[in-house]
C-alpha cells in the first residue's frame, strides 16, 4: 500500500525504497554492518502536485530524493516515473528518465562551478543532452534566465557575483533547461534569509503552475513547506511516519513525532531561522530501535511501542499514520502553535508581498536587484 495515495493518478511512485550503506570493516566472518539511511519508503506524487518531505537532519530525506533522480542507486525497491521503472542497478540505463526529473541543491554556491558563468552553467545541460541546436543555445539560456526572474545580462556573471537568492535562481534555471516534469528541491531555500526564501518559494509556485511541474520539496522547516505543499510526508529514521494534506498536520497531527516537530518549529532570529530540534537524540540508523523507531523519544510510548513496528494506517481520506497511539494524540492546542504562527505568518506575508511586486515591471526590477 502506498502511503497517502493520490486521487488523480501518480506521475511518480516510490515503492518500498531502501538505501543501506555498508559501514565499518568485515572481519572474522562477521556480516557487514549496515547503515539504514532509508528503510522502506513508499509514496506517490500526482501531476502538478507538491509533496514535501520533512524531518530532522539525518532521517533520510536527501537520500530518498537522490534515489528518485538516480543520483544514487537504491539497495532495494524501485521508482516508477512516467510509466518507466528503475531500481537497483538501473541508474546508468536511464538517461531519458533523468532528463525529465531534475534536482535543485540546497547550496547553489557549492553546486555551481565557480569557473563557469551563469550562462555557461545553464547552457551545459542543453549541450550535454543536445536539447537545442548550438546556434540557438544562448537564446534559450536567455529565456531560462528570464523565466526565473533574472535579466539576460546575468548570463555573463560568475557565481561569486550573484547573491544567494540569485544563485538559487540560476540553479533552478539549470534544472529547467532539460524541460523536466518533476523537480526534487533539496532544502532549496534553507540557506537563504526569510525574505529571500519567500521570493524563491514564490518563484517555484509560479513555475509549477506555469509549467505543470510536480515537486518533491525536501525541508526540515514545517513553516516553510506549509505554504507551498499540497501534501506533507513526515520522515523519521529512514521511514515515513505520517502523510497528510498540507493543512492536516498543522491542525490535526496524529503522530507524536509530527507533534514534536510542530512544537519545535523554528523561530526567526534576526531574519534567519534557527534549526528545529526535538528533545533527545536521534538513534543511530546503524542500530535503529526495535518496534516503533520513535519510541525511545516518544512521550506517549507504552510496552507495545518497543515490541511491535506499527503499520501505516489510513485514518482519514489522504491521512496515513504509523503509530500505535495515534488515537490518543489530541489536536495541537492554539498556544502550542504560537511559534508556528509567528514564523509561518511572516512567510505568508512575504509571499503576498512578492506576488504583488512580481505583478509590476518596477516591482520585478526591484526583486532582481
Ligand atoms: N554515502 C553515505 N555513506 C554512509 N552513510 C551515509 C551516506 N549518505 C548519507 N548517509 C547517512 O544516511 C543517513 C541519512 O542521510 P540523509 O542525508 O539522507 O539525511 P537528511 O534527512 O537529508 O539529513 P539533512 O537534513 O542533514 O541533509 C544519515 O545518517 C547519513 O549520515
Amino acid at each position: 500500500m502506498l502511503e497517502g495515495a493520490t486521487m488523480t493518478g501518480p506521475v511518480l511512485r516510490a515503492v518500498d525504497l531502501a538505501k543501506h550503506y555498508p559501514v565499518g570493516s568485515r572481519w572474522f566472518g562477521r556480516s557487514q554492518t549496515l547503515l539504514r539511511a532509508v528503510d522502506g519508503v513508499s509514496f506517490e506524487v500526482a501531476k502538478g502536485e507538491t509533496l514535501s518531505l520533512v524531518g530532522e537532519s539525518g532521517c533520510g530525506k536527501s537520500t530518498t530524493g537522490r534515489m528518485l533522480v538516480q543520483l544514487i542507486d537504491p539497495s532495494s525497491g524501485h521508482v516508477e516515473f512516467e510509466g518507466r521503472q528503475y531500481g537497483a542497478g538501473s541508474r546508468r540505463k536511464a538517461l531519458r528518465i533523468s532528463r525529465r526529473i531534475q534536482f535543485v541543491f540546497q547550496d547553489p554556491y557549492a553546486s555551481l562551478n565557480p569557473r563557469m558563468t551563469a550562462g555557461e552553467a545553464i547552457g551545459e545541460p542543453l549541450s550535454l543532452h543536445n536539447m537545442v541546436p548550438r546556434r540557438q543555445r544562448w537564446t534559450r539560456v536567455a529565456e531560462l534566465l528570464e523565466m526565473v526572474g533574472l535579466p539576460r545580462s546575468f548570463a555573463a556573471r560568475y557565481p561569486h557575483e550573484l547573491s544567494g537568492g540569485q544563485r538559487q535562481r540560476v540553479g533552478i534555471a539549470r534544472a529547467l533547461a532539460l524541460e523536466p516534469s518533476f523537480i526534487v528541491c533539496d532544502e532549496a531555500v534553507s540557506a537563504l534569509d526569510v525574505s529571500v526564501q519567500a521570493q524563491v518559494l514564490n518563484l517555484l509556485k509560479t513555475l509549477k503552475m506555469r509549467l505543470g511541474l510536480s515537486l518533491l520539496f525536501i525541508a526540515h522547516d514545517l513553516a516553510v513547506v506549509k505554504h507551498i505543499s499540497d501534501r506533507i510526508a513526515v520522515m523519521y529514521l529512514g521511514r515515513l511516519v505520517e502523510v497528510a494534506e498540507a493543512s492536516e498536520p498543522f491542525a490535526n497531527p496524529r503522530h507524536p513525532y509530527t507533534r514534536a516537530l510542530l512544537g519545535a518549529i523554528p523561530q526567526p532570529v534576526f531574519g534567519r531561522v534557527r534549526a528545529a530540534t526535538v528533545g533527545g537524540d536521534v538513534p543511530s540508523p546503524i542500530d535503529p530501535p526495535s518496534g516503533c523507531r520513535f519510541h525511545t523519544r516518544c512521550p506517549m510510548k507504552t510496552d507495545i511501542c518497543a515490541r511491535i513496528d506499527p503499520a501505516m494506517e489510513t485514518i482519514a481520506p489522504g491521512h496515513v499514520v504509523g503509530c500505535h497511539r495515534w488515537r490518543d494524540v489530541e489536536p495541537m492546542p492554539e498556544a502550542g502553535r504560537a511559534a508556528d504562527d509567528v514564523h509561518s505568518a511572516r512567510i505568508q506575508r512575504l509571499l503576498g508581498f512578492f506576488q504583488d511586486k512580481a505583478g509590476s515591471a518596477a516591482g520585478q526590477q526591484e526583486l532582481r536587484s
